[in-house]
Parts: C-alpha cells; sequence; structure tokens
C-alpha cells in the first residue's frame, strides 16, 4: 500500500521508478514535471546510498579534516591549530547531514512532487508490471501505462578471498556510519572510496594502511595518483601499492584481522575495509522475466533506454546502467530520462542527436568528478591516455601551480599539478585535471569548456579574478599559446 494513498484504489501509473536514491526522486521529479503520475518504490531509505552511506556522510566526515590540513598550509592560522578534531563532534556533523538516518524528509519531499511512494522490495514481472513485496510479505502489483525506470544502484564488490566473510570487513557503510575510530585501519581498494576513506580515516586518528594493486586513482592521469600517495604519506597512512590481499584471518569476533599480502608478509588491523568497486543491484529485481540477466549491468542507449527489451518501456539510470558511477552524472541521466519519458508518453518529437535535448551526450565527453581527498584531485573529460586511444590528434599542457599568484596567497607554498588536453585540430579541450588543495570549486569552469567546446581563442576571453587558484587558467592557456608559436 502506498505510504501516501492509503486506500489506493489503482495500480496503475504512468511511471513507475524502482529506487528513491538521488537518481530515482530526479526522474520522479521530470516525469511528475511532463504531467505523469508516478509511483516510486524503495525498499531501504529514501535518498539512497548516496544520502546515508557514501557522498553525504563521507564529505561531512572528511570536511573538518581538510578544514584543518588548509589551516596548517597558512601562517598564522598554522600556529592557532593546537589539538587533534573532535570526533565527536565530526560524527555529529555526519549525523546531522545524513538526518540520523531518518528519511522522512525526503519520503515527504517524493510526496510533496505528487508521486506515491511504496515502501518494500520491487521486482520486475514481466512487461511493464512491478511487484513490491513489503517486510510483512504483503505483495501489492503495480502497472506502468508508460515507463519502468530502474535506479537500484550498486552494492559493494567483496572479492572472493579466503577467510573475508568471517573477517567482517567494512565497505562504504561502516566506512561512513562507524562513530568509533579504529586504533589501525587497513584499506584494500586504491580507487574513490579507498582514497578519500584513507584521507578521512587517518584525519580521524586511526593509523591506516592503505593497500592498493595499482596505482592510485588509476582512472584519471597518472600524476593525481602519485601526488595523492604523497599527500597521504606526509598525513601518516601506510601507502602500499602494488600488494594484493591472498587472505584473512580473524578467530576471535571481537579481536584484530590479519590480512595476509601476496608477499608472504602478514600485517594487523582493528578493522579492515574492502573499497574494491561496486556490483549492479540488479541481483533480484526481476530481470529475467524479460529476457535480461539477473545481477548484470543493465545496457542503455543515450537515452536511457534499456538495449533489449522491446518496447521502449524500460530505462536504467544511476550506477546500475554503469556509465559513470558518480550522483551528479545520474541525476543528469535522471532528468534526460524524465523528459524522454514525457515526451515519448505524449506523442513528441525525441531529440536524441549529440547535445539534443533528450540525449546523455556529457556521459561519453564531460563527465565531472572531484575526489575530496588532500590534494584534492578533481577532472573532466578525456585522459591523455584516453584521448589519444579515441584517434583525437591531441597536445598536452602541464603545470604547476605555483605559477598563479592566487594559489600562492591561498595555500604558503602551494602544491598541485594541472594538465590540459587539446584537441589541436579542432582547438578545443577534451580534457582537464587539477590535483592541489581547494580545486574542487575549479572544476566547473573546466566541465564548461568541456562540454561547451568552447575554442581556445574564445576561451584567453575567459578573464580570472587575481588574486585566485583559477589563475592556473591564465598560464595553460598561455603555455599552449607559446607551444604554438
Ligand atoms: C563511499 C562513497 C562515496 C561516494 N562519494 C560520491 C561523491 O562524493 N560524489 C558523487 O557524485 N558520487 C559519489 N559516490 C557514488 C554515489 O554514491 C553513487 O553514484 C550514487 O549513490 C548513485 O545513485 P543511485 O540513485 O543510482 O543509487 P543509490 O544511491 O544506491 O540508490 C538506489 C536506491 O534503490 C533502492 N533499491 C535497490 N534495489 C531496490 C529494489 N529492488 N526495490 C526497491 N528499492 C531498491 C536502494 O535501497 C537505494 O535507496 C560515492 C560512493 C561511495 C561508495
Ligand atoms: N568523490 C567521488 O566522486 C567518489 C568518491 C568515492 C567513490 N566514488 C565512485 O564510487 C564508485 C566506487 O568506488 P570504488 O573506489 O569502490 O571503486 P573503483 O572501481 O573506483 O576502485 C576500486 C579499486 O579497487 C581495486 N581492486 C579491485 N579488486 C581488488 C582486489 N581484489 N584487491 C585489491 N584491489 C582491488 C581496483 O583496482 C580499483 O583501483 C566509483 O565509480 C567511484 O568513482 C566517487
Amino acid at each position: 500500500m502506498s505510504e501516501t494513498a492509503e486506500n489506493q484504489a489503482s495500480d496503475t501509473y504512468d511511471v513507475i521508478v524502482l529506487g528513491a536514491g538521488p537518481v530515482g526522486q530526479n526522474v520522479v521529479d521530470r516525469a511528475r514535471a511532463a504531467g505523469l503520475t508516478v509511483a516510486v518504490v524503495e525498499r531501504e531509505l529514501v535518498g539512497g546510498e548516496c544520502s546515508y552511506w557514501a557522498c553525504v556522510p563521507s564529505k561531512a566526515l572528511l570536511r573538518p579534516v581538510i578544514a584543518i590540513a588548509d589551516a596548517r598550509r597558512v601562517d598564522g592560522a598554522r600556529q592557532a591549530v593546537t589539538g587533534d578534531l573532535d570526533t565527536v563532534q565530526v560524527f555529529a556533523r555526519r549525523n546531522h547531514y545524513v538526518t540520523d538516518w531518518d528519511d522522512s524528509k525526503q519520503a515527504e519531499g517524493v510526496k510533496s512532487l505528487g508521486a506515491d511512494l511504496f515502501r518494500g522490495h520491487g521486482r520486475i514481472d514481466g512487461p511493464r508490471r512491478v511487484t513490491v513485496t513489503r517486510d510483512d510479505g504483503a505483495r501489492h502489483t503495480l502497472t506502468a501505462r508508460h515507463a519502468v525506470a530502474v535506479a537500484t544502484g550498486s552494492l559493494p564488490l567483496l572479492p572472493e578471498i579466503p577467510g573475508i566473510r568471517e573477517a567482517r570487513p567494512w565497505t562504504n557503510r561502516h566506512g561512513t556510519d562507524s562513530s568509533t575510530v579504529p586504533g589501525r585501519l587497513a584499506i584494500v581498494g586504491g580507487g574513490g572510496v579507498g582514497v578519500e576513506m584513507a584521507t578521512l580515516w587517518q584525519g580521524l586518528g586511526s593509523q591506516v594502511t592503505l593497500l592498493a594493486r595499482r596505482g592510485l586513482l588509476p582512472r584519471m592521469e597518472s600524476f593525481a595518483g602519485k601526488l595523492l600517495e604523497r599527500g597521504l604519506t606526509e598525513a601518516g597512512v601506510d601507502v602500499r601499492i602494488g600488494v594484493q590481499v591472498t587472505a584473512l584471518r580473524r578467530p576471535d569476533a571481537g579481536g584484530p584481522v590479519t590480512v595476509t599480502l601476496d608477499d608472504g608478509s602478514e600485517l594487523e588491523a582493528d578493522e579492515v575495509m574492502f573499497a574494491t568497486g561496486r556490483i549492479p543491484a540488479t541481483e533480484d529485481i526481476g530481470l529475467e522475466t524479460v529476457g535480461l540477466t539477473p545481477g548484470a549491468w543493465l545496457d542503455v542507449d543515450t537515452t536511457c533506454l534499456v538495449r533489449g527489451v522491446d518496447g521502449h518501456w524500460l530505462y536504467a539510470l544511476g550506477d546500475v546502467n554503469h556509465r559513470a558511477l558518480l550522483t551528479h552524472q545520474g541525476k543528469y541521466q535522471a532528468r534526460t530520462a524524465g523528459d524522454v519519458i514525457g515526451a515519448r508518453a505524449g506523442g513528441l518529437a525525441v531529440d536524441d542527436t549529440p547535445w539534443g535535448d533528450h540525449a546523455t551526450t556529457a556521459d561519453q565527453h564531460a563527465v565531472p568528478q572531484v575526489f575530496f581527498t588532500d590534494p584534492e584531485a578533481a577532472a573532466v573529460g578525456l585522459t591523455a591516455e584516453q584521448a589519444a586511444a579515441a584517434g583525437h590528434r591531441i597536445k598536452t599542457i602541464d603545470l604547476d601551480f605555483n605559477a598563479a599568484k592566487g594559489a600562492n596567497l591561498y595555500a604558503d607554498g602551494y602544491q598541485g599539478h594541472a594538465r590540459m588536453v587539446v584537441d589541436v585540430d579542432r582547438e578545443i579541450l577534451l580534457g582537464v585535471t587539477f590535483v592541489g588543495p581547494g580545486v574542487s570549486e575549479l572544476l566547473h569552469s573546466a566541465t564548461v569548456a568541456v562540454a561547451g567546446e568552447v575554442p581556445l581563442k574564445r576561451l584567453r576571453h575567459a578573464v580570472t579574478c587575481f588574486p585566485t587558484v583559477s589563475e592556473i587558467w591564465l598560464f595553460l592557456l598561455a603555455a599552449y599559446q607559446r607551444a604554438q608559436d
């Protein structure tokens, strides 16, 4: 039964959305804006992983760590930093931003859009049909006139390693909801979750060992991982690159865990966290009833319509389509697909040409991402390697930030690096990467330049304020100009 309409007579809606994370909520918003009736199904908390165990709590916890690190880089302020972080207050701050894991405000938000919220596990049951099973076993069948949008997100991937279950490893869940600081924390995985969690828990007082089988942040330009490795090491993290975990032992449930590495060495920790990637939350959503494979990522076209299903009714958005496992990108897909669903339902034209109103073109060309580490790592578009592999003729411009006065005023002895990847045939940017303190707020300028395909000749006229960290643009563009002369 719907939370909004206790005696809901009709179980037919224009659109059914599976999953009320940030992505699901954005489809609801756009489908309602198109005048469609919407049911949304959520089995856990309205707001999803992002609101309660990923983006929001991790950034709420990281901000105090970075604020202290920033203060230490400014003479005069540094001398005032005389104590440790107040972890009780840090956890209280996190609890505030996750609303104590109470989703009533977000549930109200969904209802205020005019959608009906069904609590329970949703499963597709043939074309355009979804069954909702509540915790008490009660079942409700919903039918969609126009579309079912799957936005069920992703789950942590735990590799098959002997002893992993008994070790009861942390994942992003305990990594973001714990209110105790483990004395020693081993983190496996050098991707986004691994590096942010290492920054965070080391900053809160753990002795962190970060175990990465490749360099850190392998999907970014390689200098990002190297600068981050230096930053983490300076913060006290024991960063070990090129190692694999081969076994785990935790004989006493309340005791330490022993981690065996592929070089035969062992290390002991109070907790071990796996940050080794994600799997799609599609194992038990009835994909087999429409000819798809349970547990698979959902392959979609540019309008987010699932490939291999007839009738233009099944859409997949956010993590579940594996295009870019990022909240902002999933929300972009959701806005686009919500509009597409509205257009198709109303018999209107769909503009799915590149950069058209109904295409998620940015997923291919201009995905921005920030890692809130120290230093921060921010990038949009293609790396030099990706651009070359895609057949572009490119020129890369690399610069240290200390060229910019604004960067030095921001942090004494500012250390950071920037790279822009130029398409020399079109004289536009294909990708930009910044690593350094405070660069997260710089990234959107690069995203506008990449997504807008702004000619470099015009970008020269986008004057940067003196003295800001953004002045790096001035130096990057001047360096490109010099390289042409
Ligand atoms: C530690 C960590 C930090 C991150 N930080 C960032 C960040 O700073 N910025 C960023 O952009 N991204 C970040 N991400 C990625 C981000 O969390 C995801 O990209 C985002 O949550 C995807 O949103 P979603 O709505 O697709 O899925 P989710 O947020 O996972 O929501 C899916 C919802 O669907 C529900 N659901 C699943 N199956 C069913 C079912 N069968 N029936 C009913 N409901 C169901 C779930 O309960 C959940 O509420 C981070 C990820 C992690 C792990
Ligand atoms: N600020 C942000 O935007 C942010 C923060 C965190 C996570 N995220 C996103 O969430 C998603 C999940 O992040 P993630 O870090 O879990 O995944 P990931 O895929 O980015 O990184 C996982 C890492 O673990 C390594 N790995 C895999 N199996 C391993 C094993 N058996 N032993 C050792 N290492 C192993 C991989 O080589 C990889 O480097 C990513 O797409 C990421 O972009 C975003």
